[in-house]
Protein backbone atom coordinates (compact mmCIF):
# COMPACT_ATOMS: atom_id res chain seq x y z
CA UNK A 1 0.00 0.00 0.00
CA UNK A 2 1.42 3.12 -0.97
CA UNK A 3 1.25 6.39 1.36
CA UNK A 4 1.72 10.12 1.45
CA UNK A 5 3.60 10.92 4.14
CA UNK A 6 2.87 14.06 6.31
CA UNK A 7 4.85 15.23 9.73
CA UNK A 8 3.89 16.88 12.34
CA UNK A 9 6.17 18.59 14.78
CA UNK A 10 9.35 17.12 15.82
CA UNK A 11 8.57 13.36 16.22
CA UNK A 12 6.94 13.60 13.06
CA UNK A 13 9.30 15.03 11.04
CA UNK A 14 12.40 12.30 12.33
CA UNK A 15 10.13 9.21 11.97
CA UNK A 16 8.88 10.82 8.44
CA UNK A 17 12.36 11.32 7.47
CA UNK A 18 13.37 7.82 8.81
CA UNK A 19 10.48 6.02 6.71
CA UNK A 20 11.89 7.86 3.67
CA UNK A 21 15.47 6.87 4.33
CA UNK A 22 14.50 2.95 4.66
CA UNK A 23 12.34 3.57 1.42
CA UNK A 24 15.47 5.22 -0.16
CA UNK A 25 17.47 1.95 0.44
CA UNK A 26 15.26 -0.48 -0.32
CA UNK A 27 13.23 -2.36 -2.86
CA UNK A 28 9.94 -0.99 -1.77
CA UNK A 29 8.26 2.19 -2.79
CA UNK A 30 6.23 3.31 -0.16
CA UNK A 31 5.66 6.96 -0.40
CA UNK A 32 5.91 7.41 -4.16
CA UNK A 33 7.97 10.58 -2.66
CA UNK A 34 4.73 12.30 -1.57
CA UNK A 35 5.87 14.15 1.81
CA UNK A 36 5.19 17.09 3.40
CA UNK A 37 6.36 18.18 6.96
CA UNK A 38 4.97 20.48 9.21
CA UNK A 39 6.67 22.41 12.07
CA UNK A 40 6.66 25.68 14.36
CA UNK A 41 10.01 25.17 15.00
CA UNK A 42 12.79 26.62 12.16
CA UNK A 43 15.50 24.74 12.92
CA UNK A 44 14.01 21.23 13.77
CA UNK A 45 14.40 21.17 9.35
CA UNK A 46 18.03 21.36 10.01
CA UNK A 47 18.31 17.75 10.33
CA UNK A 48 15.85 16.03 7.63
CA UNK A 49 18.44 14.60 5.17
CA UNK A 50 15.46 12.54 3.42
CA UNK A 51 12.71 14.95 2.67
CA UNK A 52 13.51 17.78 0.50
CA UNK A 53 13.51 21.79 1.49
CA UNK A 54 10.62 22.46 -0.55
CA UNK A 55 8.39 19.72 1.49
CA UNK A 56 9.17 21.60 4.65
CA UNK A 57 6.19 23.70 6.08
CA UNK A 58 7.09 26.32 9.25
CA UNK A 59 3.95 27.64 10.97
CA UNK A 60 3.00 30.20 13.01
CA UNK A 61 6.49 31.95 12.17
CA UNK A 62 4.42 35.44 12.21
CA UNK A 63 2.81 34.46 15.38
CA UNK A 64 4.49 36.98 18.19
CA UNK A 65 4.91 34.16 21.11
CA UNK A 66 6.42 31.57 18.49
CA UNK A 67 8.34 33.55 15.66
CA UNK A 68 9.91 29.81 14.51
CA UNK A 69 10.92 28.73 18.17
CA UNK A 70 8.51 25.81 18.72
CA UNK A 71 5.80 25.57 21.37
CA UNK A 72 6.83 24.49 24.26
CA UNK A 73 4.36 21.63 24.66
CA UNK A 74 1.52 24.52 24.54
CA UNK A 75 -1.43 22.23 22.50
CA UNK A 76 -3.83 25.44 22.66
CA UNK A 77 -1.43 27.58 21.08
CA UNK A 78 -0.79 24.98 18.73
CA UNK A 79 -4.51 24.87 17.74
CA UNK A 80 -4.70 28.13 17.68
CA UNK A 81 -1.77 29.18 15.38
CA UNK A 82 -2.36 26.17 12.64
CA UNK A 83 -6.18 27.63 12.49
CA UNK A 84 -4.76 31.18 11.86
CA UNK A 85 -2.35 29.44 8.88
CA UNK A 86 -4.70 27.58 7.93
CA UNK A 87 -4.92 29.35 4.43
CA UNK A 88 -1.80 28.53 4.05
CA UNK A 89 -1.54 24.65 5.18
CA UNK A 90 -4.13 24.23 2.38
CA UNK A 91 -1.83 25.25 0.02
CA UNK A 92 1.06 23.20 1.08
CA UNK A 93 -1.15 20.58 0.43
CA UNK A 94 -1.22 20.87 -3.12
CA UNK A 95 1.99 19.47 -2.65
CA UNK A 96 0.90 16.26 -2.37
CA UNK A 97 -0.49 14.19 -5.15
CA UNK A 98 -2.86 12.31 -2.87
CA UNK A 99 -4.18 10.50 -6.56
CA UNK A 100 -1.08 8.58 -6.32
CA UNK A 101 -0.93 6.79 -3.47
CA UNK A 102 -3.82 4.69 -1.73
CA UNK A 103 -4.12 6.72 1.58
CA UNK A 104 -2.17 9.11 3.82
CA UNK A 105 -0.50 8.77 7.04
CA UNK A 106 -0.05 11.73 9.57
CA UNK A 107 2.62 11.07 12.15
CA UNK A 108 3.11 13.15 15.29
CA UNK A 109 4.48 13.36 18.94
CA UNK A 110 0.80 13.47 20.70
CA UNK A 111 2.35 14.52 23.85
CA UNK A 112 3.78 17.59 21.50
CA UNK A 113 2.48 21.19 21.18
CA UNK A 114 3.10 20.94 17.42
CA UNK A 115 2.14 17.11 16.98
CA UNK A 116 -1.09 17.27 19.98
CA UNK A 117 -2.31 20.99 18.83
CA UNK A 118 -1.33 21.66 15.58
CA UNK A 119 -2.03 17.94 14.23
CA UNK A 120 -5.49 17.81 14.58
CA UNK A 121 -5.90 20.89 12.52
CA UNK A 122 -3.65 19.42 9.92
CA UNK A 123 -6.05 16.46 9.93
CA UNK A 124 -8.84 17.67 9.46
CA UNK A 125 -7.66 19.58 6.43
CA UNK A 126 -6.31 16.18 4.98
CA UNK A 127 -9.77 14.88 5.25
CA UNK A 128 -10.91 17.18 3.70
CA UNK A 129 -8.95 16.99 0.67
CA UNK A 130 -8.88 13.32 -0.66
CA UNK A 131 -11.72 10.91 -0.09
CA UNK A 132 -9.02 8.15 -0.06
CA UNK A 133 -8.42 7.20 3.96
CA UNK A 134 -6.23 9.41 6.67
CA UNK A 135 -4.39 7.55 9.14
CA UNK A 136 -2.65 8.69 11.87
CA UNK A 137 0.90 7.41 13.62
CA UNK A 138 0.75 9.05 17.25
CA UNK A 139 3.80 8.31 19.53
CA UNK A 140 2.50 8.11 23.45
CA UNK A 141 5.00 9.91 25.71
CA UNK A 142 6.94 8.21 28.15
CA UNK A 143 6.50 8.33 31.82
CA UNK A 144 9.56 10.49 33.01
CA UNK A 145 7.98 13.19 30.55
CA UNK A 146 5.52 14.71 33.01
CA UNK A 147 2.09 15.16 33.29
CA UNK A 148 1.81 17.65 30.38
CA UNK A 149 3.19 15.36 27.94
CA UNK A 150 -0.03 12.95 29.36
CA UNK A 151 -2.57 15.44 29.56
CA UNK A 152 -1.55 16.97 25.98
CA UNK A 153 -1.52 13.05 25.10
CA UNK A 154 -4.91 12.38 26.41
CA UNK A 155 -6.60 15.24 24.74
CA UNK A 156 -4.88 14.53 21.12
CA UNK A 157 -5.83 11.16 21.33
CA UNK A 158 -9.45 11.93 21.09
CA UNK A 159 -9.48 14.41 18.92
CA UNK A 160 -7.25 12.13 16.79
CA UNK A 161 -9.18 8.82 16.83
CA UNK A 162 -12.37 11.25 16.12
CA UNK A 163 -11.39 12.40 12.68
CA UNK A 164 -8.76 9.50 10.99
CA UNK A 165 -9.88 6.68 10.07
CA UNK A 166 -7.45 4.52 12.57
CA UNK A 167 -4.73 5.88 15.03
CA UNK A 168 -1.86 3.64 15.32
CA UNK A 169 0.13 4.11 17.97
CA UNK A 170 3.95 3.70 19.51
CA UNK A 171 4.29 3.55 23.32
CA UNK A 172 7.61 5.50 24.30
CA UNK A 173 7.38 4.43 27.67
CA UNK A 174 7.09 0.53 26.15
CA UNK A 175 9.95 0.94 24.15
CA UNK A 176 12.31 3.78 25.94
CA UNK A 177 15.14 2.23 28.49
CA UNK A 178 14.18 3.09 31.98
CA UNK A 179 16.26 5.99 33.44
CA UNK A 180 18.36 6.57 29.90
CA UNK A 181 18.00 9.74 28.45
CA UNK A 182 15.21 9.69 25.98
CA UNK A 183 15.94 12.10 23.42
CA UNK A 184 19.08 10.37 22.93
CA UNK A 185 17.26 6.93 22.26
CA UNK A 186 15.13 8.50 19.55
CA UNK A 187 17.13 7.06 16.89
CA UNK A 188 16.44 3.84 17.92
CA UNK A 189 13.10 3.82 19.14
CA UNK A 190 12.52 5.31 14.98
CA UNK A 191 14.12 2.24 13.60
CA UNK A 192 11.74 -0.20 15.62
CA UNK A 193 8.89 1.38 14.70
CA UNK A 194 9.68 2.23 11.37
CA UNK A 195 10.73 -1.23 10.74
CA UNK A 196 7.08 -2.29 11.63
CA UNK A 197 5.32 0.48 9.82
CA UNK A 198 6.68 -0.49 6.66
CA UNK A 199 6.54 -4.55 7.38
CA UNK A 200 3.03 -4.01 7.87
CA UNK A 201 1.75 -0.93 6.06
CA UNK A 202 3.91 -1.50 2.81
CA UNK A 203 2.92 -4.98 2.23
CA UNK A 204 2.53 -5.60 -1.42
CA UNK A 205 4.89 -3.12 -2.36
CA UNK A 206 8.32 -4.60 -2.88
CA UNK A 207 9.57 -4.20 -6.23
CA UNK A 208 10.23 -7.60 -8.63
CA UNK A 209 8.66 -9.79 -5.84
CA UNK A 210 7.45 -13.16 -7.09
CA UNK A 211 3.43 -13.90 -7.21
CA UNK A 212 2.72 -14.62 -3.65
CA UNK A 213 0.46 -17.49 -3.33
CA UNK A 214 -1.94 -15.76 -0.83
CA UNK A 215 -1.13 -11.83 -2.14
CA UNK A 216 -2.46 -8.87 0.66
CA UNK A 217 -3.35 -6.12 -1.53
CA UNK A 218 -4.05 -2.22 -0.30
CA UNK A 219 -7.86 -3.20 -0.05
CA UNK A 220 -7.36 -6.23 2.71
CA UNK A 221 -4.96 -3.10 4.33
CA UNK A 222 -7.90 -0.74 4.59
CA UNK A 223 -10.45 -3.44 5.17
CA UNK A 224 -8.22 -4.39 8.72
CA UNK A 225 -7.87 -0.90 9.28
CA UNK A 226 -11.35 0.32 8.88
CA UNK A 227 -12.20 -0.38 11.93
CA UNK A 228 -11.49 2.68 13.44
CA UNK A 229 -10.18 3.23 16.71
CA UNK A 230 -6.73 2.54 17.77
CA UNK A 231 -4.26 0.04 16.57
CA UNK A 232 -1.23 -1.73 17.77
CA UNK A 233 1.66 -3.46 15.72
CA UNK A 234 4.02 -6.66 15.72
CA UNK A 235 6.37 -7.80 14.67
CA UNK A 236 9.13 -10.96 14.74
CA UNK A 237 11.92 -12.23 12.27
CA UNK A 238 14.35 -15.61 11.95
CA UNK A 239 17.42 -15.61 10.67
CA UNK A 240 18.40 -17.87 8.17
CA UNK A 241 21.04 -20.63 8.30
CA UNK A 242 21.66 -20.65 4.46
CA UNK A 243 23.87 -21.60 2.35
CA UNK A 244 25.27 -18.72 -0.03
CA UNK A 245 26.12 -20.76 -2.99
CA UNK A 246 23.31 -21.64 -6.04
CA UNK A 247 24.31 -25.72 -5.17
CA UNK A 248 24.18 -25.40 -1.10
CA UNK A 249 20.56 -23.46 -2.60
CA UNK A 250 19.49 -26.08 -4.23
CA UNK A 251 20.65 -28.81 -1.64
CA UNK A 252 18.25 -26.55 1.00
CA UNK A 253 15.21 -26.49 -1.79
CA UNK A 254 15.33 -30.53 -1.84
CA UNK A 255 15.69 -30.86 1.89
CA UNK A 256 12.25 -28.76 1.57
CA UNK A 257 10.97 -31.51 0.03
CA UNK A 258 11.79 -33.83 2.76
CA UNK A 259 8.90 -34.41 5.13
CA UNK A 260 10.89 -34.27 8.72
CA UNK A 261 12.36 -30.71 7.44
CA UNK A 262 8.46 -29.84 6.30
CA UNK A 263 7.63 -30.45 10.06
CA UNK A 264 10.61 -28.40 11.02
CA UNK A 265 9.76 -25.50 8.49
CA UNK A 266 6.03 -26.09 9.86
CA UNK A 267 6.80 -25.29 13.54
CA UNK A 268 9.34 -22.85 12.86
CA UNK A 269 6.51 -20.22 11.00
CA UNK A 270 3.60 -20.94 14.15
CA UNK A 271 6.61 -20.21 16.27
CA UNK A 272 7.06 -16.87 14.28
CA UNK A 273 3.76 -15.87 13.92
CA UNK A 274 3.22 -16.48 17.59
CA UNK A 275 6.30 -14.36 18.57
CA UNK A 276 4.51 -11.34 16.75
CA UNK A 277 2.02 -10.88 19.32
CA UNK A 278 4.27 -12.61 22.18
CA UNK A 279 7.24 -10.26 21.95
CA UNK A 280 6.51 -6.06 22.03
CA UNK A 281 3.73 -4.52 20.46
CA UNK A 282 4.26 -1.19 19.50
CA UNK A 283 1.19 -0.41 21.88
CA UNK A 284 1.14 -2.85 24.35
CA UNK A 285 -2.77 -3.88 24.95
CA UNK A 286 -4.75 -7.46 25.16
CA UNK A 287 -4.91 -9.37 21.87
CA UNK A 288 -8.38 -10.87 22.57
CA UNK A 289 -9.24 -7.37 22.34
CA UNK A 290 -8.59 -6.32 18.74
CA UNK A 291 -11.54 -6.21 16.44
CA UNK A 292 -9.82 -7.55 13.36
CA UNK A 293 -6.59 -8.25 12.17
CA UNK A 294 -3.53 -8.97 9.76
CA UNK A 295 -0.65 -11.07 9.21
CA UNK A 296 1.48 -11.49 6.26
CA UNK A 297 4.71 -13.20 6.68
CA UNK A 298 7.62 -12.50 4.51
CA UNK A 299 10.91 -14.22 3.01
CA UNK A 300 11.81 -16.94 0.49
CA UNK A 301 9.24 -19.48 -0.55
CA UNK A 302 11.20 -22.60 0.19
CA UNK A 303 11.13 -22.36 3.76
CA UNK A 304 8.21 -20.37 4.16
CA UNK A 305 5.93 -23.58 5.35
CA UNK A 306 2.76 -23.35 3.60
CA UNK A 307 1.21 -25.41 6.51
CA UNK A 308 3.21 -23.85 9.50
CA UNK A 309 1.29 -20.20 7.79
CA UNK A 310 -2.14 -21.70 7.64
CA UNK A 311 -1.55 -23.17 11.78
CA UNK A 312 -0.05 -19.72 12.43
CA UNK A 313 -3.22 -17.89 11.27
CA UNK A 314 -5.48 -20.51 13.04
CA UNK A 315 -3.34 -19.68 16.18
CA UNK A 316 -3.63 -16.13 15.40
CA UNK A 317 -8.22 -16.22 15.13
CA UNK A 318 -8.15 -17.64 18.30
CA UNK A 319 -5.63 -15.32 20.00
CA UNK A 320 -7.72 -12.56 19.03
CA UNK A 321 -11.21 -14.18 19.17
CA UNK A 322 -11.88 -12.76 15.76
CA UNK A 323 -12.93 -13.92 12.10
CA UNK A 324 -11.69 -10.65 10.58
CA UNK A 325 -8.51 -11.72 9.60
CA UNK A 326 -6.57 -11.06 6.67
CA UNK A 327 -3.36 -12.77 6.22
CA UNK A 328 -0.95 -13.21 3.16
CA UNK A 329 2.97 -14.12 2.22
CA UNK A 330 5.22 -12.01 0.39
CA UNK A 331 7.69 -14.17 -1.22
CA UNK A 332 11.11 -12.52 -1.56
CA UNK A 333 15.01 -13.68 -1.37
CA UNK A 334 16.26 -12.82 1.82
CA UNK A 335 18.10 -13.56 4.63
CA UNK A 336 15.69 -13.92 7.20
CA UNK A 337 11.95 -14.44 7.39
CA UNK A 338 10.15 -11.81 8.82
CA UNK A 339 6.46 -12.00 10.30
CA UNK A 340 3.99 -9.15 11.22
CA UNK A 341 0.72 -8.28 12.59
CA UNK A 342 -1.63 -5.23 12.70
CA UNK A 343 -4.25 -5.88 15.47
CA UNK A 344 -6.79 -2.77 14.85
CA UNK A 345 -9.42 -1.34 17.18
CA UNK A 346 -7.83 -2.66 20.24
CA UNK A 347 -10.02 -2.14 23.59
CA UNK A 348 -8.19 -3.38 26.44
CA UNK A 349 -5.14 -0.75 26.65
CA UNK A 350 -4.42 -0.38 30.11
CA UNK A 351 -1.41 2.00 29.06
CA UNK A 352 -3.99 4.71 27.75
CA UNK A 353 -5.68 4.59 31.13
CA UNK A 354 -2.71 5.44 32.51
CA UNK A 355 -2.06 8.14 30.80
CA UNK A 356 -6.14 9.36 31.12
CA UNK A 357 -5.29 9.32 34.78
CA UNK A 358 -2.41 11.19 34.50
CA UNK A 359 -4.03 13.86 32.58
CA UNK A 360 -7.05 14.20 34.88
CA UNK A 361 -4.43 14.71 37.71
CA UNK A 362 -2.76 17.18 35.72
CA UNK A 363 -6.22 19.12 34.80
CA UNK A 364 -7.04 19.47 38.45
CA UNK A 365 -3.56 20.70 39.61
CA UNK A 366 -2.61 23.26 36.33
CA UNK A 367 -5.64 24.03 34.52
CA UNK A 368 -8.60 24.63 36.01
CA UNK A 369 -6.62 27.21 38.00
CA UNK A 370 -5.08 28.58 35.94
CA UNK A 371 -6.47 31.89 34.14
CA UNK A 372 -7.62 29.83 31.24
CA UNK A 373 -9.72 27.68 33.32
CA UNK A 374 -13.05 29.36 31.98
CA UNK A 375 -12.02 28.31 28.67
CA UNK A 376 -10.76 25.20 29.40
CA UNK A 377 -13.83 23.65 31.48
CA UNK A 378 -16.60 21.69 31.30
CA UNK A 379 -16.86 22.26 27.67
CA UNK A 380 -13.12 21.77 26.56
CA UNK A 381 -12.77 18.48 24.28
CA UNK A 382 -9.81 19.64 22.71
CA UNK A 383 -6.78 21.75 21.85
CA UNK A 384 -8.30 22.92 18.42
CA UNK A 385 -12.01 24.06 19.70
CA UNK A 386 -10.43 27.09 21.80
CA UNK A 387 -8.91 28.36 18.35
CA UNK A 388 -12.34 28.49 16.59
CA UNK A 389 -13.91 29.89 19.81
CA UNK A 390 -11.39 32.75 18.90
CA UNK A 391 -11.53 32.28 14.77
CA UNK A 392 -14.49 30.90 13.62
CA UNK A 393 -18.07 31.26 12.78
CA UNK A 394 -20.43 28.61 14.08
CA UNK A 395 -20.15 26.69 11.50
CA UNK A 396 -16.79 26.46 10.67
CA UNK A 397 -16.65 25.74 14.42
CA UNK A 398 -19.21 22.58 13.78
CA UNK A 399 -16.36 20.99 11.98
CA UNK A 400 -13.23 20.97 13.90
CA UNK A 401 -11.68 18.53 15.96
CA UNK A 402 -12.96 17.18 19.20
CA UNK A 403 -16.34 17.94 18.40
CA UNK A 404 -18.02 20.99 20.01
CA UNK A 405 -21.49 20.81 21.00
CA UNK A 406 -24.13 22.01 19.21
CA UNK A 407 -26.71 24.45 20.52
CA UNK A 408 -28.55 21.16 22.22
CA UNK A 409 -25.19 20.42 23.96
CA UNK A 410 -25.50 16.78 21.92
CA UNK A 411 -22.06 16.21 20.18
CA UNK A 412 -22.05 16.21 16.01
CA UNK A 413 -20.40 13.48 14.20
CA UNK A 414 -17.52 13.77 12.75
CA UNK A 415 -17.51 14.91 8.89
CA UNK A 416 -16.00 12.57 6.34
CA UNK A 417 -14.22 14.30 3.52
CA UNK A 418 -17.63 15.54 1.50
CA UNK A 419 -18.61 16.99 4.84
CA UNK A 420 -21.35 14.20 5.37
CA UNK A 421 -21.51 12.88 8.42
CA UNK A 422 -20.58 9.15 7.18
CA UNK A 423 -20.84 7.57 3.48
CA UNK A 424 -19.02 4.67 2.59
CA UNK A 425 -15.73 5.35 1.38
CA UNK A 426 -13.71 5.47 -2.43
CA UNK A 427 -12.41 2.01 -1.72
CA UNK A 428 -16.08 1.07 -2.02
CA UNK A 429 -15.95 -1.45 0.70
CA UNK A 430 -15.16 0.29 3.34
CA UNK A 431 -17.30 1.64 5.88
CA UNK A 432 -16.52 5.38 7.67
CA UNK A 433 -16.89 5.50 11.32
CA UNK A 434 -18.90 8.59 12.70
CA UNK A 435 -17.54 10.57 15.44
CA UNK A 436 -19.24 8.73 18.38
CA UNK A 437 -17.71 5.28 16.78
CA UNK A 438 -20.91 4.09 15.27
CA UNK A 439 -20.33 2.58 11.65
CA UNK A 440 -22.52 4.32 9.09
CA UNK A 441 -23.40 1.51 7.19
CA UNK A 442 -22.03 -2.09 7.28
CA UNK A 443 -19.10 -2.39 4.53
CA UNK A 444 -19.92 -3.70 1.20
CA UNK A 445 -18.84 -7.53 1.56
CA UNK A 446 -21.35 -8.04 3.84
CA UNK A 447 -18.77 -7.79 7.21
CA UNK A 448 -20.76 -6.34 10.35
CA UNK A 449 -20.67 -3.10 11.50
CA UNK A 450 -17.45 -1.31 12.69
CA UNK A 451 -16.50 0.90 15.35
CA UNK A 452 -19.04 0.82 17.94
CA UNK A 453 -16.99 1.27 20.73
CA UNK A 454 -14.60 3.68 19.85
CA UNK A 455 -15.94 6.63 22.02
CA UNK A 456 -15.45 4.86 24.99
CA UNK A 457 -12.29 3.40 24.20
CA UNK A 458 -11.02 6.75 23.90
CA UNK A 459 -13.91 8.85 24.86
CA UNK A 460 -10.78 11.31 26.95
CA UNK A 461 -12.17 14.64 28.16
CA UNK A 462 -15.24 12.58 28.51
CA UNK A 463 -13.27 10.32 31.02
CA UNK A 464 -11.23 13.42 32.42
CA UNK A 465 -14.50 15.03 33.33
CA UNK A 466 -15.96 11.61 34.59
CA UNK A 467 -12.93 11.03 36.85
CA UNK A 468 -13.78 14.48 39.08
N1 LIG B 1 9.62 7.71 19.31
C1 LIG B 1 9.89 9.03 19.23
N2 LIG B 1 9.22 9.89 20.00
C2 LIG B 1 9.51 11.20 19.91
C3 LIG B 1 10.49 11.70 19.02
N3 LIG B 1 10.55 13.04 19.17
C4 LIG B 1 9.63 13.37 20.10
N4 LIG B 1 8.98 12.25 20.54
C5 LIG B 1 7.79 12.18 21.41
O1 LIG B 1 6.89 13.16 20.92
C6 LIG B 1 6.57 14.10 21.94
C7 LIG B 1 6.49 15.47 21.33
O2 LIG B 1 7.80 15.90 20.98
P1 LIG B 1 8.03 16.78 19.70
O3 LIG B 1 7.43 16.08 18.54
O4 LIG B 1 9.47 17.14 19.61
O5 LIG B 1 7.19 18.07 20.06
P2 LIG B 1 6.38 18.97 19.04
O6 LIG B 1 5.17 18.25 18.62
O7 LIG B 1 7.31 19.43 17.98
O8 LIG B 1 5.87 20.16 19.94
P3 LIG B 1 6.61 21.43 20.58
O9 LIG B 1 8.04 21.05 20.83
O10 LIG B 1 5.83 21.67 21.81
O11 LIG B 1 6.48 22.54 19.58
C8 LIG B 1 7.64 13.93 22.99
O12 LIG B 1 7.06 14.25 24.23
C9 LIG B 1 8.00 12.47 22.87
O13 LIG B 1 7.07 11.68 23.59
C10 LIG B 1 11.18 10.77 18.19
O14 LIG B 1 12.03 11.09 17.35
N5 LIG B 1 10.82 9.45 18.34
Amino acid sequence: MKFALVGVGGAGGRIVDALRKVEQNSDRAFSNEQTLLFDTTQSAFEAYDHVPADRHVLIGDTHPDIRGTGLDGDIELGAEVAEEDTDEIYREFDKLATHSVHATLLVAGLGGGTGGGVGPVILEGLQSITDNPVYVLGILPADIEGDQQAYNAARSLQSYVDLADNVILFDNEEWADDGGDLDAQYPQLNIELVTRIIAVLGVGELEDAPIAETMLDPSDTMKALDSGGVSSLGYATTELDRPDSLLGKLLAMLRSNDTEQEITDAAKIKDLIQATVDSKLTLPCSVDSAERAMLSLSGPPDVCSRKGFETGRYWLEKETDTVQIWAGDEPHDASLIAASVLLSNVTDVPRIDEIQRRAVAYKREHVEDSDASDELSAETVDPSETAEQQTDSPDDAATRAGEPADDDGEETPSPTPDGDSAEASGGGDTAKTTADGDSAEPSADGERAVGSDTESRVGTEERIQDSE
